[in-house]
């Protein structure tokens, strides 16, 4: 579909000139790689002989981009949404009226972060909790602590929270926080020091019915016992109030793993359907934090060949795959030394590092041969020329473990291409379910083993499969995984709007 020849392109004109401008002047700099971020084009996100934007869709986009024209992240976020969900109107037209509803954050607070460094120097970050929609349970969602952090970030991850959460059928709201501190090359003291001033300031806006932070980039063990310390020295309780705790103190068994494996159950769900599994295949995995780590993992237990890892420095390639023992390094070398990727390469003669080079229009990791790729390092990480490489290299599968790691054009490449495509908001809801079982498990004050968390996980991964596989059918786009998950996750969050009043 050319990119003008949508009726809501053409009916949004003005919207696409807000966005456009406002992307590639003024947000280049933030996009991942450095690049300038796509311009928006009509996509295949919706199938053939699907309804187009109707007025209310095309009304809610146009009072995003002009509430908050700084926001790319979260225009895309939504628009992806948005544009994939117009069919439900069509069968439920009152539902139309919680667009501009779920568009904007139930409230969003921001507030300042001083700290000292090693030096007895003042800093001061900012910090946000984007409390996006409450219909389902208290909100639920990641801190994210990164240079990059602001508010159009935290905004595209809460909304994709709340659709994500709502699949997971757990009772969770949406949202998400962190701050623009980067936590790269700081001693353990700093960052604890950061860790309990912004707990200090989040611990008058959370707790365990209200609002159930967790980790995200940046953000691990380590840093959730040194908030979870906090909350409990200035609030004088012992609850759940983060998931991702330590297993010691309140925490979950198989949460650490949960994203990674959680993606990889999602990913086997989708080969089933076309009789076929990971054994044998060659995977492209990006990053090497959490969900990266536990994805290459489980795809090496059932049988596959993961050839990639990345970090923000560049990637490295091992023809001879990233076994349980070179996996390991990698643990050791990210979770304790928080050292560089290209270590890898000087350890290990089979493979390769290739430095991250900003002025390429794609990135060599996608241009790697592959039959499955694993996205899981961050937002807009594969664009469309990666997403052309993807499926001149042979890809059948790409499933999301970032968040949005795929930017639109890339998505409506892969799909055009007949790629087997799982969003981030259904292949990655692994740990917000997890975490959920972690919720569960404070309540009853009980740990259930790890095979039992294990077996729950798989159970909601295939549920959630089931539920984007089975709606995409019924909407008439079968096999289109972006329409069946938001279609599945809109719809329980606007039922439980309106029987709440809205
Ligand atoms: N941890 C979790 O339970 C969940 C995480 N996610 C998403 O998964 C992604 C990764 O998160 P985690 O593994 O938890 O974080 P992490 O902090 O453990 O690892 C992040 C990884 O991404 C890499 N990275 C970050 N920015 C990069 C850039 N600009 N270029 C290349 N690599 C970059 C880092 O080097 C690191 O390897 C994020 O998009 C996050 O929102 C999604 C669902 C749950
Ligand atoms: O476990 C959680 O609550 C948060 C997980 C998360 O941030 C995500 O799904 O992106």
């Amino acid at each position: 579909m050319g990119e003008m020849a949508s009726s809501w392109m053409m009916g949004a004109a003005q919207l696409r000139r807000v966005a456009v401008s406002g992307w590639n002047a003024r947000w280049a700099p933030n996009a991942a790689r450095g690049w300038p971020l796509a311009p928006m084009g009509a996509g295949v996100l919706h199938a053939k002989g699907m309804a187009t934007m109707g007025p209310a869709v095309t009304a809610a986009l146009e009072g995003v981009v002009k509430r908050d024209p700084d926001q790319p992240e979260f225009h895309q976020a939504v628009r992806e949404v948005l544009e994939t969900i117009s069919p439900v109107f069509d069968r439920h037209p009152a539902m139309a009226e919680l667009l501009p509803l779920i568009t904007e954050p139930e409230r969003v607070i921001q507030f300042r972060v001083p700290w000292r460094d090693r030096n007895g120097n003042l800093q001061v970050n900012r910090g946000y909790r984007v409390q996006m929609n409450s219909a389902l349970g208290p909100y639920k969602g990641g801190l994210r602590f990164h240079p990059s952090v602001n508010l159009s970030i935290l905004k595209f991850l809460a909304f994709e929270q709340v659709f994500k959460n709502s699949l997971t059928t757990l009772p969770m709201g949406g949202g998400k926080g962190g701050a623009n501190f980067d936590p790269k090359g700081k001693s353990d003291l700093e960052v604890m020091a950061f860790c309990q001033s912004f707990m200090t300031e989040l611990s008058r806006h959370i707790g365990q019915f209200t609002d159930v932070p967790a980790g995200d980039i940046g953000v691990g063990g380590r840093e959730i016992g040194f908030m979870f310390g906090q909350y409990k020295k200035v609030r004088n309780e012992f609850v759940g109030v983060l998931t991702g705790k330590g297993i010691e103190y309140g925490g979950s068994l198989i949460r650490p793993e949960a994203t990674g494996y959680g993606l990889v159950y999602f990913v086997q769900e989708m080969l089933a359907t076309k009789s076929s599994s990971l054994k044998g295949k060659t995977v492209l995995v990006s990053g090497s934090g959490n969900v990266a780590q536990y994805a290459t993992e489980k795809v090496t237990q059932l049988g596959g060949k993961v050839v990639t890892l990345s970090d923000s420095s560049g990637f490295i390639y091992d023809k001879d795959g990233i076994d349980a023992e070179k996996l390991a390094f990698v643990m050791d070398l990210k979770n304790v030394k928080r050292g560089r990727i290209e270590e890898y390469a000087k350890k290990y003669r089979s493979a390769t590092f290739e430095a991250k080079d900003a002025s390429k229009a794609h990135n060599p990791l996608w241009a790697v041969k592959a039959d499955v790729a694993l996205p899981c390092a961050t937002q807009n990480e594969v664009m469309e020329e990666d997403a052309k490489n993807l499926v001149a290299g042979g890809v059948q599968v790409v499933g999301e473990g970032a968040n949005m790691p795929c930017s639109i054009q890339a998505t409506n490449t892969l799909l055009a291409n007949k790629v087997l495509f799982a969003p981030g908001k259904a292949s990655n809801a692994g740990g917000v379910a997890c975490s959920g079982l972690e919720m569960s498990q404070n309540s009853l004050r009980l740990s259930w083993t790890r095979e039992d968390v294990d077996s729950r996980l798989h159970n909601i991964m295939k549920e959630i499969h089931h539920a984007a596989y089975s709606t995409a059918e019924e909407y008439g786009a079968p096999g289109n995984y972006v329409v069946g998950s938001n279609i599945a996750g809109f719809l329980k969050v606007a039922r439980a709007m309106n029987q709440q009043g809205a």
